[in-house]
């Protein structure tokens, strides 16, 4: 597992709000992983979010932020995975939460749906915040089981 790399990855719905957050992901230090798309050509999220999963599973990354037009479909596509916990978020308040009580792995945003500054924020706070623990972590371990 690389500690500090972030993969970024999205749909076609997303591709200027993947470059705003690679460029401030950089900013703030990290090593990012561009895992595409790459052009302005329609994209399937599906295959988006197992290129995440991928990339997380092999330790090409340690953590992940996913984006399409809604951050929906993506949303959905990637907690497919079992050891995906990606949450979609819109404000700070999520952002913070989902680390704070989900221990999210990866961080969803909308390109269509979110502005550039809020996203800025969200990817600080997924960054920064650490998971809580305790009552968090017995609900996290009930997920983490097959049902
Ligand atoms: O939840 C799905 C995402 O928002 C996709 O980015 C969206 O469905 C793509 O739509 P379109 O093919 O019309 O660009």
């Amino acid at each position: 597992m690389t500690a500090d790399v972030l993969a970024l990855a999205s749909d076609h719905g997303a591709l200027e709000l993947k470059a705003l957050l690679k460029t401030h992901a950089e900013s703030l230090g990290l090593t990012v992983v561009d895992l595409g798309t790459h052009g302005t050509e329609s994209v399937d999220y599906p295959d988006v979010a197992d290129a995440m999963a991928a990339a997380l599973k092999d330790g090409t990354a340690s953590r992940g932020v996913l984006l399409c037009g809604t951050g929906i479909g993506i949303s959905i596509a990637a907690n497919r995975h079992p050891f995906i916990r990606a949450a979609l978020v819109h404000d700070a308040y999520g952002a913070r939460l989902c680390r704070e009580h989900n221990d999210a792995n990866v961080l969803v945003l909308g390109g269509r749906t979110t502005g550039p500054e809020i996203a800025k924020q969200c990817l600080e706070l997924f960054l920064s915040t650490p998971f809580e623990g305790g009552r968090h972590q017995r609900r996290v371990d009930k997920m983490n089981k097959t049902p």
